[in-house]
């Protein structure tokens, strides 16, 4: 069966643009993963530990016949192929991949919560989900994806802007 999911990316490491590059390109040499929509890139100023370099985000609408621990799987792979380590909780990280949404599964448990716990507080999340599915409705989290950011204070939206190659080439 096919399944749709969509899956946040992060990473505030540089070099970030190739880290997100990277783990594109491992989801899609997955035989059993087709990215169907990706979200532009933006740069996004850290939430949690504010105490860090800002992050790449963007969000990858994929279509799987993978179960959702296993798509979980694939995504823990990519961080550890691509040096992940895990020390401060909300910490900097060379990549960060969360599963947000899985078809209209519900799933809560400590290995995998779907949908993603925080997605619907974070501005990182919400504004490159709306760009690829802002009808997407959330049920648990009470309306679709461009409501949810609408209910975002402003001041949580400032700090997300899209990032532009040229920007690489400034780095
Ligand atoms: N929807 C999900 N997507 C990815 N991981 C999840 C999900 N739900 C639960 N987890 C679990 O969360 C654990 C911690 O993940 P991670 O270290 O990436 O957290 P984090 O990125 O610091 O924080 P956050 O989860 O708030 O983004 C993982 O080991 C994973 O099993
Ligand atoms: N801007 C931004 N802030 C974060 C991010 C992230 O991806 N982007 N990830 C975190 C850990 O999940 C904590 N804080």
């Amino acid at each position: 069966m096919m399944n749709r999911a969509f899956i946040a990316l992060g990473t505030n490491i540089e070099p970030r643009y190739d880290h997100l590059k990277e783990a594109i390109a491992h989801l899609s040499k997955n035989e059993v993963i087709k990215i169907t929509k990706q979200s532009s890139i933006y740069q996004t100023a850290p939430v949690g530990y504010t105490n860090q370099a800002d992050f790449l985000n963007m969000v990858v609408e994929v279509e799987t016949t993978l179960p959702p621990y296993k798509l979980l799987d694939v995504c823990q792979n990519i961080e550890s192929q691509l040096g992940r380590k895990r020390d401060i909780r909300y910490g900097p990280r060379t990549i960060d991949l969360d599963i947000l949404v899985y078809n209209e599964e519900n799933n809560r448990t400590e290995r995998l919560t779907i949908p993603h716990p925080r997605m619907h507080e974070r501005a990182f999340v919400l504004i490159p989900l709306e760009e690829i599915a802002p009808s997407l409705i959330l049920p648990s989290m009470g309306g679709a994806v461009n409501d949810l950011l609408n209910k975002l204070p402003e001041i949580d939206k400032k700090d997300v802007r899209l990032w532009t190659q040229q920007e690489l080439v400034d780095e």
